[in-house]
């Protein structure tokens, strides 16, 4: 795969700016605090059909129109329109880039800033302070208020998504009627951790990385990025989808060579690998991993996770998939005894499919169709 990557385009998001920052669970405070956001549908004149859509790890606020970096359609357009499971002629769906991303929310990119929000000329690198989901909620319920929504009728996501769902319900209890959170786990387990670690010591290991500071000559760290993504992205398939897809295909005539892309499924992770690294920041990345990492929501609550949701009003709704090891079934169960253990109202399925964890992102009629029906269910209660 080539070493020779551009930086990531500038490019313009609609964002709001809060001049005031945001305090930050590290004790740090990011002044000014930037929420890069796009919205689908119409706020209706109540303000009672607001749904807050959050993203995963690599994701961003293009769920539903083309993204402006790699021009590829948005990554829910799938069941993100009229007459879908998130219908726009029925809800206002938002959705914000996270703090700590790349895509025009306040993140390692960003240029750097002192404590009364002068900026020093440079991007903040490896200097950004270590954000939290909790910090990244926080920072979307920022934008909740610029919006003058109430309350949401959703928050929805899938994986990091699903974490933010989590963490909505369980410290802004009132803002939250209902909450989807999608094949994840309340807190990230010892083996994710380790996953994105070989990610991480990756991107260190790249000469290019060169401390972080890869920006002040103008490069990326784009083999160790790629193979940073090439890594997850094994963890977001399943060997069944794997095998489905490539089994072991070879590209040419023999496998007895040294040449470079032998089987199918080496050419497709290189793929992945050198797509992404067009569309993310190594920075962003390290951050965000992190941010997943520390997540525990238990933790949060003196180590039980009943307690997070305790005296909760919120209407639950949980999806797994069954081949998603990276947050397998059991970690959704879970989190549905603790909340039934708060004597919270919680449906639960398990969809039956073979694509692994990424399955969330893809053609699952079955989970659309769950999905649709918890969001109609709770207009329904909230007479939108
Ligand atoms: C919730 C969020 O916000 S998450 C953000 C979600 N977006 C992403 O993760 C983007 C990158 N990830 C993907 O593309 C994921 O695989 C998915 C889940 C989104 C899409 O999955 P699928 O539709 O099953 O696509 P698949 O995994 O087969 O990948 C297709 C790509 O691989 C390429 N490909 C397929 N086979 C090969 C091969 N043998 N050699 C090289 N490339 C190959 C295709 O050309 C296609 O390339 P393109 O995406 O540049 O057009
Ligand atoms: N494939 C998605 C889901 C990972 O959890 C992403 O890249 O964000």
């Amino acid at each position: 795969m080539s070493q020779v990557v551009a930086p990531l385009p500038e490019v313009a998001h609609q964002h709001a700016v809060f001049a005031d920052g945001l305090p930050l669970d590290c004790g740090a405070v990011v002044v000014p605090l930037t929420v890069a956001f796009r919205t689908y549908g119409t706020l209706n004149a109540e303000r009672s059909n607001a749904v807050l859509v959050c993203h995963a790890l690599t994701g961003d606020q293009y769920l539903a129109e083309p993204h402006p970096v790699t021009g590829k359609p948005g990554w829910w357009e799938s069941i993100v329109g009229p007459g879908k499971p998130l219908d726009t002629d029925r809800y206002f769906l938002v959705c914000a880039n996270v703090l700590g991303g790349c895509m025009g929310s306040t993140g390692p990119r960003s240029e750097m800033t002192d404590a009364e929000g002068r900026g020093l000329g440079r991007p903040w690198g490896t200097d950004f302070p270590q954000v939290t989901i909790r910090d990244m909620v926080r920072a979307q319920k920022r934008l909740m208020d610029h919006l003058s929504i109430p309350r949401w009728l959703a928050v929805i996501g899938g994986s990091m998504g699903g974490m933010q769902v989590l963490e909505w319900a369980a410290t802004y209890p009132d803002a939250v009627l209902a909450a989807a959170p999608i094949a994840c786990a309340a807190h990230h387990s010892a083996q994710n951790i380790a996953f994105h670690e070989v990610g991480r010591q990756a991107i260190h290991g790249d000469p290019d990385w060169m401390g972080g500071r890869y920006w002040e000559d103008g490069r990326i760290p784009a083999r160790g990025l790629a193979v940073a993504r090439m890594v997850a992205h094994i963890t977001y398939l399943s060997e069944q989808a794997l095998t489905r897809k490539f089994g072991r295909r070879l590209r040419g005539a023999s496998a007895l060579t040294f040449l470079e892309d032998v089987f199918e499924v080496e050419s497709y992770l290189r793929h992945q690998g050198s797509t992404f690294v067009r569309r993310f920041d190594a920075n962003s990345y390290l951050t965000i991993t992190r941010a997943m990492d520390f997540f525990d929501l238990a933790a949060e609550h003196e180590g039980n996770l009943a307690r997070a949701f305790a005296g909760t009003s919120t209407r639950f709704f949980l999806a797994s998939f069954s081949s998603d090891w990276l947050f397998p079934t059991e970690e959704s169960r879970a989190v549905v005894r603790a909340l039934n253990a708060a004597g919270a109202r919680v449906s639960f399925v398990e969809i039956d499919s073979d694509k692994g964890h990424d399955a969330f992102l893809l053609e699952e009629p079955e989970f659309h169709a769950a999905l649709g029906g918890f969001l109609r269910g709770a207009a329904e209660k909230a007479g939108v």
